[in-house]
């Protein structure tokens, strides 16, 4: 269906000007919305069906102009296919969705645009080698007589930069942006098509915590000053609290509740989206043992030389800010990158690989951050993905499929996979789910893994489902012969699962600290070794 055509009214002073100090520091409370302005998204009675599944049951939604809405839900609650039915990638089964006041029974990813609204999902849908400013208008680029007009485009695109408060030259590749840039620029390129409705799915999910802050701040920006309805979609249950002006919860396909945030507590949140969570902290439980891991003058690409060891049955935690060589090192241990010197032994023997095959061979596994590019295999079924390592160790190929589904259900049932089906395909997965195939793969006995790497476990997992994941781990490493190193961007994940912390810094190790350590010295440590590095490389 396509849309008519949309007239962008946006009220007196809408437009960014120079900015003042105040702004600088982000929009206050005295920037608040008026709800209630007739503008905006609202979803009625919205159902969506897979063959025969029912995904979405009778959604009602409002999304007003001038608002920050947090669309929370655990893993599979449908938070995922109700934006697809917004961005025209799914047709509703039946129900309406109305935009600015005109009524639409589905869209086609060009009508969902025209009709004003833009959705950004986690993966960005960028051409790394074109400049910031050929991404803003690709595939609608500015020309004059057939000719790119690329000095119009660059200037429009530094007008919408600056507007956003950024920082960032059009003419930069983008492959040379950091990842929150990167998030800057897919929301620049919406922006370009000036929407009325702007959708960001877990926009901070893969940033670090100063540029997750930056982003929140961009994010009330856009609501108030352009006058977006502006709904993100999250599992931090903290930037919900920080930026958002209501909330609502959407639990097996049906809203739960819609509150203003000042009638939303933590734990109205937290029992709202997993009823079963507990809160308990079974980290004191947990004694280690003597060396079982050694990096000794280790050295990749980009780390290093690293020198450390790790007891039997230890969770180490790498925290580290964006650049930190998190992704590098475990990248480089699994046998994906090169080894650039040094040794590294686990349980006494050699454990230096040239390859994910003889990293695998001597009991190391990566669990990728990027799942979807890196690990899950999206036209194989659940059970093809759960059951891999353990395929690799099968004899002559020949499988058994009356044995294998039993093991399945075992492990579905213990990381809690929903929907627990060993024939949906892994693609069909929600977010969260995906990650707990790609987690429960490892932790549940299945492949002959004795060195666990994990580059953060639970992103884009529910709060239930990050408890059990803990749980998992926790249970994985306990067994003998053992050990686990997992990255992770948020303090409170390295505090409520690790050991030790070691904070990488520039490839190096900068500091250790016990599992007592608080939050904020975490993170104010992480962040005065990115401004001492900052200044030398400035004085
Ligand atoms: N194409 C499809 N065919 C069949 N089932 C699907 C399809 N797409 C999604 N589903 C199912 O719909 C349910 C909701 O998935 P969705 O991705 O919308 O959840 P979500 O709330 O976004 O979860 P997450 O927080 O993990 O991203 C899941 O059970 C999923 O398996």
């Amino acid at each position: 269906m396509s849309g008519p055509s949309r007239t962008t009214a946006r009220p007196p002073g809408a437009d960014l000007g120079a900015r003042g100090d105040d702004e600088l520091s982000g929009p206050g409370p005295a920037a608040t919305p008026e709800p209630g302005t007739g503008g905006g998204l609202a979803v009625r009675n919205l159902t969506k069906r897979f063959g025969s599944t029912t995904v979405l049951r009778g959604v009602d939604l409002e999304f007003r102009t001038g608002e920050v809405h947090a669309f929370l839900g655990a893993n599979g609650a449908g938070k995922s296919t109700l934006l697809s039915c917004l961005s025209g990638a799914h047709r509703p089964s039946s129900g309406e969705i109305v935009v600015d006041g005109t009524s639409y029974d589905g869209f086609t990813p060009t009508s969902a645009f025209d009709a004003g609204i833009a959705v950004l999902y986690q993966h960005f849908q960028l051409a790394g080698s074109l400049t910031v400013a050929d991404n803003v208008f690709l595939g609608d680029e500015l020309t004059t007589s057939g000719v790119l007009s690329r000095q119009k485009q660059e200037q429009i695109t530094r007008e919408l930069l600056d507007d956003l408060g950024v920082d960032i030259d059009p003419r930069t590749p983008v492959e040379k942006l950091s990842i929150g840039q990167q998030q800057i620029v897919e929301i620049t390129r919406a922006l370009r098509r000036d929407p009325s409705v702007l959708i960001l799915d877990e926009p901070t999910a893969a940033l670090g915590r100063t540029e997750a802050a930056g982003l929140l701040t961009t994010i009330r920006r856009l609501a108030y000053e352009r006058r977006i309805a502006v709904v993100f979609v999250t599992h931090l249950l903290g930037e919900v609290m920080t930026v958002a002006d209501r909330v609502s919860v959407l639990r097996d396909g049906r809203v739960l509740w819609t509150r203003d945030r000042g009638e939303v507590t933590m734990d109205a949140l937290v029992s709202g989206i997993s009823p079963s969570v507990t809160g308990a902290d079974e980290r004191a439980e947990r004694a280690t043992g003597p060396t079982f891991v050694e990096f000794s003058g280790f050295r990749t690409s980009y780390c290093g030389p690293l020198d450390l060891e790790i007891g039997e049955g230890e969770i180490v935690g790498l925290y580290a800010m964006m650049g930190g060589g998190r992704t590098n090192l475990l990248e480089t241990i699994a046998g994906a990158r090169r080894v650039r010197g040094g040794t590294l032994t686990v349980g006494g023997a050699d454990a230096t690989a040239a390859s994910p095959r003889q990293a695998a061979g001597k009991g190391i596994a990566l669990v990728a951050s990027d799942r979807p590019a890196q690990s899950l295999f999206g036209d194989l079924s659940g059970l093809d993905n759960l059951l891999m390592p353990h395929f690799r160790r099968s004899r002559f190929g020949i499988r058994f499929p009356h044995r294998e589904k039993p093991v399945f259900d075992r492990v579905a049932e213990r990381v809690q996979l929903m929907p627990p089906d060993s024939e949906a395909t892994g693609g069909s997965f929600s977010g969260g789910n995906a990650q707990k195939i790609m987690v429960g793969r490892w932790l549940s006995g299945l492949g002959d893994c004795r060195f666990l790497l994990l580059d953060e476990p639970t992103q884009g997992v529910d709060i239930g489902s990050r408890e059990q994941i803990y749980r998992l781990i926790r249970e994985f490493a306990s067994r003998p012969g053992r050990s686990v190193m997992f990255t992770t961007s948020d303090p409170e994940e390295a505090v409520a699962l690790a050991d030790r912390i070691v904070v990488l810094h520039e490839g190096r190790i900068s500091q250790v600290f016990g599992p007592d350590v608080g939050e904020d010295t975490l993170l104010s440590h992480a962040q005065s070794a990115a401004v001492e590095s900052y200044e030398g490389v400035t004085a």
